[in-house]
């Protein structure tokens, strides 16, 4: 059972006994409880488990119970913490002066209390003491006492749960480096100074070698290894070989091969988050793992010149499924970009759902498609479309084979049907690898990413002078027809995972269309996750510190916390000067 960090919920109540506070507890203490419902039914942990939360034992009206309440948030793994009151009360001796916790203030909009006027009193506390919290105020008048959450209060309670919620499991796990640089991606110098600073993750690093170490002894569960590699030659279906027949393996080599990759996977999930069973073999310190929640593996090239590449381990990593059935993703950057594996993570973390890494390769406006193919793309790609590709990390739940009312979708992995985990590995082939690329061989991921589907692609650089940005679009996923796809596709890398996106765009600066988003991309990769969930990306980045530089997300949806509105009334420097102003979380 995973230790979660847990939700704190603070009822805040106005102290004055002989009548008010009495008259207020009951009410006061049912809103706790009544968020606390509300975040167990809606909100599960990365392992499908409900959020937990923990309410205060006694409403708040004074210093002496808020520090109880913080003792006691302490001491059972609270990360997140929200008050809640329906009536006034003393802003700065109830107020969460906790510096690391993600907090937020729900006053009750009903004006027989002034809720909202603590609610307003508190984050100008909370605004004057450098500790940012996120306001909730319902956009209509309740009557005291009723139980009923408003949609609009709902939204913007689940949204700060969720990326409140992101910070603290982060917090004190590890970025696993396996490898190094590859191929002089920056996003693979791994800057251990943001992981610390602003998401409070430590860095483990593991040379390549270990994993060769591991398969040379042998140093994996034998038992699993054998239900893997049956499990793998049923469900990941070889594909042809695309490589010039004088550099084609032999039969045996490519079995060989398989049995590699299949150790491969077994062993970098066994660094990332360790296995007992290693410990019955003897090997105590290697069963620890390196508690990490993401990781990177280099490959190329110094691995993947002789050895056969991480495509088959990165991808089935990545995926909500292997041969021990549905379980969580293990969240793995191919070519070990560690930005694009935190893209990943925040994207993971705030959905619970496996993601697709890659490259931003290719822009396609609507005269070259008609040029290289007599089609002119309509519909959502009549002004072009992006090309997603990359070899090895991409989910295969990006193929789209999971459904909802018959739309592709990706699932948490609890969700996902035994019929859809099959349909996913039925519509990926797994080919030889591109020898000129991967000259020690292994096998790629191919599969093509049903149309139709909401996207949101985030990346995370590094910008000198500024630090960490962030940059997201929400779109959706396209299909073209047969003949359109097989002619773009295959001027790529025909073995690879191929996903075809047109971002949502506004008619301005980065958005202005297509095109713009690829030219304003910052780095070579992205990561992709079901939905659109630029909101709470938002959000989470406002926690985190890190300004958003980029992002089509409608205004009204914005979240961030309530001292964002000193900064001005432009939402975008204003984020910038608030996240320079407060600095990293964990400096
Ligand atoms: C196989 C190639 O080296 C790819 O790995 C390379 O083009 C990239 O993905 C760069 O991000
Ligand atoms: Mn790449």
């Amino acid at each position: 059972m995973n230790n979660y960090p847990k939700i704190g919920i603070r009822p805040i109540i106005d102290g004055r006994l002989g009548g008010i506070r009495e008259s207020l507890e009951e009410t006061t203490m049912n809103m706790a409880q009544d968020v606390a419902a509300l975040f167990q039914s809606e909100l599960r942990y990365p392992d499908g488990s409900p959020v937990q939360c923990v309410i205060a034992d006694t409403c708040i009206g004074g210093v002496r119970e808020a520090a109880d309440c913080a003792q006691k948030f302490e001491a059972e793994n609270v990360g997140v913490s929200l008050s809640v009151t329906p009536c006034w009360c003393y802003g700065s001796e109830t107020m969460d002066m906790n510096p690391l916790l993600p907090k937020a203030i729900w006053g009750f909009n009903g004006t027989e209390r002034p809720g909202a006027v603590y609610l307003a009193a508190t984050l100008a506390a909370h605004n004057q003491k450098g500790l940012p919290a996120f306001g909730i105020y319902g956009e209509d008048v309740q009557d005291m006492g009723d139980r009923f959450i408003p949609d609009d209060v709902k939204e913007k309670l689940l949204s700060f749960a969720r990326a409140g919620l992101a910070v603290a499991i982060m917090r004190g796990k590890s970025y696993l480096a396996i490898g190094s640089v590859s191929m002089g991606i920056v996003g693979s110098i791994v800057d251990a100074d943001f992981f610390q600073n602003y998401l409070g993750m430590r860095n483990e690093y593991v040379d390549s070698s270990e994993v060769l170490r591991r398969i040379q002894l042998n140093l994996f569960d034998q038992d699993e290894y054998e239900r893997a590699l049956a499990w793998t030659k049923k469900y990941c279906k070889e594909g042809e070989d695309f490589n010039q027949s004088h550099k084609v393996k032999s039969r045996a080599e490519k079995d060989n091969d398989w049995e590699f990759v299949v150790k491969m996977t077994l062993i970098i999930r066994d660094l990332m988050i360790g296995n007992k069973k290693l410990k019955d073999m003897g090997y105590a310190e290697e069963a620890h793992g390196h508690h990490a929640l993401v990781s990177g593996f280099q490959g190329q090239r110094q691995w993947t010149d002789f050895l056969p590449n991480g495509d088959f381990s990165e991808a089935l990593l990545n995926s909500s499924f292997d041969w021990n059935g549905k379980r969580a993703p293990f969240i793995v950057a191919t070519e070990n970009d560690s930005l694009n594996g935190v893209s990943m993570l925040f994207n993971y973390l705030l959905t619970n759902k496996a993601q697709i890494f890659a490259d931003v390769r290719t822009f396609w406006s609507p005269d070259a498609v008609e040029r290289v193919s007599g089609w002119r793309p309509t519909g959502v790609a009549q002004h072009g479309f992006i090309h997603l590709i990359n070899s090895g990390a991409a989910t295969l739940d990006g193929t789209g084979k999971q459904k909802y009312e018959g739309e592709p979708v990706m699932k948490p992995h609890w969700e996902i049907s035994d019929e859809e985990v099959e349909a996913c590995l039925a519509a990926t082939t797994w080919h030889p690898a591109n020898l000129d690329y991967f000259r020690g061989g292994g096998y790629s991921s191919k599969f093509l990413t049903e149309g139709g589907m909401p996207v949101t692609m985030c990346r995370l650089n590094l910008v000198k002078g500024v630090g960490p940005v962030l940059q997201l679009a929400e779109g959706w996923t396209v299909e073209l027809p047969e003949n359109v796809n097989r002619l773009l596709d295959e001027r790529t890398d025909r073995t690879w995972p191929t996903t075809w996106f047109v971002p949502k765009t506004t008619g301005e600066g980065a958005f202005r269309d297509v095109y713009s988003v690829m030219a304003a991309w910052g780095s070579n990769h992205g990561a992709i996750s079901h939905g659109h969930i630029g909101a709470d990306l938002l959000t989470l980045a406002s926690m985190l510190r890190i300004p958003v530089c980029m992002h089509n997300v409608e205004s009204p949806r914005i979240f961030r916390p309530s001292a964002w509105n000193a900064f001005g009334m432009d939402h975008e420097g204003a984020d910038y000067r608030a996240c320079a102003s407060y600095g990293p979380l964990y400096k």
